[in-house]
């Protein structure tokens, strides 16, 4: 399973990540596009004029940049998520439209956009293939963008693309954000505050401490309780200043989800959990990345990098 989250700070400034929830790791680390760097696409020359610099956790693959999420210089991040038995992508490229290689996606959206309203306007001529090749792996995701503004949903299905604009800012994995958004109104009774006495029939009842109001939000790590669990958290969370206390709340958040081994096994018998944590802080413009084993958050601010380069540097 994965989560995936974002907000602003006091000044607007937008924070984004995800826990890449799963059993194995694809070898992949915090991987810099400079703005030079010529991308390979499987479909062609796809990148704009101007191609922003791009950092995020991902895997080189044909010589191209494979994001799990990334952001750009301009402060628009994506994350790809699980979304298995609802993705449906095109076997072939089609004539007339802008064809992406679904792994390629990520990066092309961070390359060319500077908002999510410019990402989401591109994406009407977008065709999102994912071609029956065993050299090119298949992955079933949905995608989550953000920028400071807003964030949206994109989930392309076998009835077309559908993308949603997300009033929670936080997505997990299937079923639909439609299914997951009419599913929080389960649990518009709970809330933050300190629980009031009450009295049944003669007995007084007193909160024992806090959090008696939040009863009620699932505790699993399933999908549907993630989500729920998450869009609380993160809703709820006060609006924080400066960068400390923001990868704070990111990587807070971001835990309250995380999958624990031996919480759940996947179909393979092996436990899932939450290999990394990542996200980009727009006012630093540094990813934060920390592992299950290492929990030390990392921080890599894109200046350290040669952003004018031409090759993909490894972090
Ligand atoms: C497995 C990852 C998603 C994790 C997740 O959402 N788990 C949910 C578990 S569950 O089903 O809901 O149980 C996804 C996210 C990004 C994916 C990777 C990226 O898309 C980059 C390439 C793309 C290639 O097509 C496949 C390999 C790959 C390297 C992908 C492997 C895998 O599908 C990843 C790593």
């Amino acid at each position: 399973m994965c989560t995936g989250i974002r907000f602003t700070d006091d000044e607007g400034n937008m924070v984004f990540g995800r826990n890449l929830d799963w059993s194995f790791s694809y070898g992949e680390t915090v991987l810099v596009t400079p703005r030079g760097f010529s991308g390979d696409y499987a479909y062609g020359d796809i990148d704009g004029e101007r191609s922003r610099a791009v950092i995020g956790v991902g895997v080189e693959m044909g010589g191209m940049p494979m994001y799990f999420d990334c952001a750009n210089e301009s402060g628009l991040a994506i994350a790809g998520l699980n979304f298995p038995g609802y993705a449906s992508f095109a076997s072939e490229p089609e004539d007339g439209r802008i064809n992406i290689l679904t792994g390629e996606f990520p990066l092309w959206v961070a390359r060319n956009f500077d908002t999510v309203d410019e990402a989401e306007k591109a994406l009407a001529n977008v065709t999102l293939v994912a071609p029956d090749d065993p050299k090119r792996p298949k992955s079933f995701l949905h995608w989550f963008v953000g920028d400071a503004t807003r964030s949206i949903v994109i989930e392309q299905m076998a009835d077309g693309m559908h993308i949603h604009h997300d009033n929670v800012d936080v997505l997990t994995n299937q079923p639909t954000f439609d299914w997951h958004m009419e599913n929080l109104r389960n649990y518009m009774n709970v809330g933050s505050d300190m629980a009031e006495p009450v009295t049944w029939g003669e007995q007084q009842l007193t909160a024992w401490g806090a959090g008696v109001s939040m009863h009620g939000i699932p505790g699993d790590v399933s999908s549907p309780s993630r989500f729920a669990r998450v869009a609380y958290t993160n809703t709820h969370y006060p609006v924080q200043n400066g960068e400390t206390a923001n990868i704070a709340r990111l990587f807070h958040t971001l835990g309250s989800v995380q999958m624990v081994e031996g919480m759940a096994r996947m179909a393979d018998g092996k436990y899932e959990r939450t290999l990394f944590t990542s996200g980009y802080y727009a006012k630093t413009n540094a990813y934060y990345m920390n592992t299950y084993e290492d929990p030390a958050i990392r921080t890599y601010p894109l200046a350290d990098y040669d952003l004018d380069s031409t090759e993909i540097i490894k972090a």
